[in-house]
């Protein structure tokens, strides 16, 4: 069937080649040539701009925005429906906040024109496996739109789905990604155990035994037939051989937002979310530069029980006149050691 594919970044561009690999007529529209000239080699048609591209569509068209959520998909939504019409379909693919998708619907709805929200989860694997595609809409646009979502998704029968009115696509989507907070919080703590145990104890000599696990070979044979075994593994799996300690990479966690839309609707529904949410504030820990909230800590501990309190220098630091009375610091695994330290 006929479709236009606005937005070529990561998704859209390996979505408009799987959906031209399919069979289907694919026009594309981008801000830049590059993706434009990359999907009309595996088969798609280049446009100048939406409303061209509208304008080539047969009717009633389906035009899918794959765009970065916020304002930018804001924008082409209202620029796609200056041109579409009566019993056409907008079909909104990014990880948009899903009370925003309402809105947007609702905008939709005013000039005829049904509103698909799309979750698509893959990511760059996508293009050759196939995408999980969760998606909110009438019966009338789902059933038609249905011939596209079985070419995005890994095979016509599976991985796809209505599940339910606009707004459940995204809303669903937005779970399935603090879902996908907590089972990657879940494994980059397993993993920070085994890479912290080093002593083993002693051996018939009486000689400490001290070894490192190989990170790569655990998450490695975890792969085959353990319970923990998931997508999400393998990829571990592949980052810790390739690249064992990981040291080229920045402890540092961006989020995209789905995970603190769930911990608002967790908190709008009464539902306890205790892991979505703890793994959501591990990665704010992983950009606080100021750990603020340590160093009160440690200075309440200091002021009442008379710790040792580290400054930012090693031992001295703003409270170095408690440090010299309590002794020596020295910050061993799990917690703070102190030698001569007056202690209650
Ligand atoms: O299902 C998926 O394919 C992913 O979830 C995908 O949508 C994306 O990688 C996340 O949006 C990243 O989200 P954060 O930036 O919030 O980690």
């Amino acid at each position: 069937m006929d479709i236009g594919i606005v937005g070529l970044g990561r998704m859209g561009l390996n979505m408009a080649i799987r959906l031209s690999r399919g069979g289907h007529r694919v026009l594309v529209s981008n801000r830049s040539q590059g993706p434009i000239d990359t999907a009309v080699e595996a088969g798609a048609e280049g446009t100048e701009s939406v409303g061209d591209l509208i304008g080539k569509l047969e009717s009633p068209r389906v035009v899918w925005l794959m765009l970065p959520a916020g304002q930018v998909t804001d924008d082409h939504v209202d620029e796609a429906l200056e041109y579409l019409e009566d019993g056409d379909i907008l079909v909104e693919g990014g990880n948009t906040r899903w009370t925003d998708t309402l809105a947007r619907a609702e905008r939709a709805r005013g000039r005829g024109v049904h509103y698909v929200d799309a979750g698509v989860s893959g990511g760059v694997w996508g293009l050759e496996n196939g995408y999980s595609i969760m998606f909110g809409a009438s019966d009338h646009a789902a059933e038609r739109i249905t011939p596209v979502i079985q070419t995005l998704a890994p095979s016509p029968e599976a991985g796809w789905g209505h599940v339910g009115p606009t707004g459940a696509g995204h809303f669903t989507k937005m779970v399935h990604n603090g879902i996908e907070y907590g089972m990657m919080q879940a494994f980059a703590e397993g993993f920070a155990i085994l890479d912290a145990k080093k002593d083993w104890g002693t051996n018939e000599a009486g000689d400490e035994i001290t070894a490192d696990l190989d990170l790569g070979q655990i998450a490695s044979l975890w792969r085959e037939g353990s319970v923990v075994q998931s997508w999400l593994l393998d990829l571990i799996a592949e980052a810790l051989v390739e690249r064992p300690g990981l040291k080229a990479v920045a402890p540092h966690v961006p989020d995209s937002g789905e995970g603190r839309w769930t911990v608002e609707a967790a908190i709008d529904l009464g539902v306890p979310a205790t892991v979505i949410a703890a793994s959501l504030f591990a990665r704010f820990s992983s950009r606080d530069e100021t750990q603020f909230a340590s160093r009160v800590l440690s200075a309440m501990r200091g002021q009442f029980g008379g710790h040792p309190v580290k400054g930012d220098s090693g031992v001295d630091g703003e409270y170095a006149d408690q440090i010299s009375d309590a002794g020596t610091v020295e910050i061993i695994p799990g917690g703070v050691r102190t030698e001569g330290a007056a202690s209650r």
